[in-house]
């Protein structure tokens, strides 16, 4: 068994140095440390999560001048349990002279927006570049740690009946006024609950929660979702279709099909179908079949970096420009599924313009009059402290 603070200096290494997946890395070493107590496992999940949102920022606090403690990874972790209070014996080897002069580099570097927000760069420009004067609030926003927030499995319980479950089973939740959304006001591992093995909720962010009813979708209709993934919206769908009705999910990705179906069984859910995008002909078998179809399309997840501070070390200018080449051809080619007188929603989980309004508005262009645009909405992460999201909702009229 590692210690809580050496183990937390390796796995960082891993989701910085080799792009691991933090949550993945996280759930990994935890799985390897069985005897830690759970306020271990706390500490470490915190500490390295921290260091990831931290990353450039704790960088430009270190210097030569710093103990060393092991790897470069070892000595962040060092510096970011010395600024906050972890309390660990490694830091008694900390010279109190140290935690001064960090305190003042601190201070100093608070001028720089992007060392301060713990950016790279080139994605302040961008931010502000596209979001101008938004800009500092949003990022400021969204280097806080998103809260917890369940949404209720329709087809097993009700929002109250969930609520007083799991305040039975001692959590702390409050319910969303007038959602079927519930917000955990305690951290806790939530995954334990008998709720959550029995399929009556699902952990999804508030403002995800809004894409699906933004459809405005109605037991016995057919409806496409076309970038499915793991199923986090195709869920939502069928809880408020009470199962009634055609889902097809689609994916280019087919193992994350095979995950929506066993999240499906375990939900109750009955009425999905799922289909592995092979070729255009799989979207031209489907042409003019849709009373909905929701397009959740890939993006840059800027909205969603409270959770997956790891995406801001891996994501480049270059994939931002692919994947808005990718979101244009997923609106060209797809669109012809629905039937005269359907809707779909594009929606994203990305807070720049040009990954959102820009692109619906380019798509409008080469319609020609044969969408129109019902209704758009932003949702800001500084304005409601949950995840950024875009969504559009426009209407096949020809
Ligand atoms: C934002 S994620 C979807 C998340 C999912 N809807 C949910 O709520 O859990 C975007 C998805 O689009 C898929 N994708 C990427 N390119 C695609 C394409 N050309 N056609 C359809 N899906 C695509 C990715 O595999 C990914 O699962």
């Amino acid at each position: 068994m590692g210690s809580v603070f050496e183990t937390a200096g390796r796995a960082l290494g891993e989701v910085v140095y080799q792009n691991r997946n933090l949550d993945q890395v996280i759930s990994y070493w935890i799985a390897q440390n069985k005897l830690w107590e759970p306020f271990d496992k706390y500490q470490f999940a915190v500490i390295v999560e921290e260091t990831t949102r931290w990353w450039r920022l704790l960088n430009e606090l270190h210097d030569s001048e710093f103990p060393k403690f092991g790897s470069h990874t070892h000595n962040i972790v060092a510096i970011y349990t010395t600024l906050t209070p972890f309390g660990f014996p490694e830091e008694r080897k900390i010279p109190k002279h140290f935690k001064k002069k960090l305190q003042n580099k601190l201070n100093q570097l608070s001028n720089n927006r992007a060392i301060k927000e713990s950016i790279p760069d080139w994605l302040d420009e961008l931010g502000f570049k596209e979001l101008g004067e938004k800009w500092p609030k949003e990022i400021h926003s969204l280097n806080h740690k998103a809260p917890i927030v369940l949404r209720t499995n329709l087809l097993k319980t009700n929002v109250q009946e969930l609520n007083n479950f799991l305040k039975r089973e001692g959590y702390k939740t409050k319910i969303i006024p007038n959602t079927h959304a519930i917000l955990l006001t305690e951290s806790a591992n939530i995954f334990k609950s008998e709720a959550f093995k029995l399929g009556m909720f699902e952990q999804q962010d508030f403002s995800s929660q809004q894409v699906v009813p933004f459809l405005n979708v109605e037991p016995g209709m057919r409806v496409i979702d076309a970038c499915a993934g793991n199923g986090g919206k195709t869920l939502h769908l069928a809880s408020l279709m009470n199962n009634q009705g055609r889902i097809i999910a689609l994916d280019t990705a087919p193992w994350k099909l095979e995950e929506l179906k066993r999240r499906s069984r375990k939900a109750g859910v009955t009425n999905v179908e799922t289909k592995a995008i092979e070729s255009t002909k799989t979207i031209k078998r489907l042409q003019d079949s849709a009373d909905r179809l929701l397009i959740d399309a890939p993006c840059s997840g800027l909205g969603v970096l409270k959770r997956n501070p790891d995406s801001k070390w891996r994501l480049t200018p270059e994939n931002i420009a692919e994947l808005r080449k990718t979101q244009r051809q997923i609106l060209e080619k797809y669109w012809s599924m629905i039937k005269v007188g359907g809707c779909m929603v594009y929606a994203t989980c990305s807070i720049l313009p040009s990954e959102n309004e820009e692109q619906v508005k380019w798509f409008l262009d080469q319609m020609n009059g044969r969408f129109v645009l019902e209704e758009e909405k932003n949702l800001s992460p500084s304005q409601t402290g949950f995840d950024g999201f875009y969504m559009a909702r426009l209407k096949r009229i020809d």
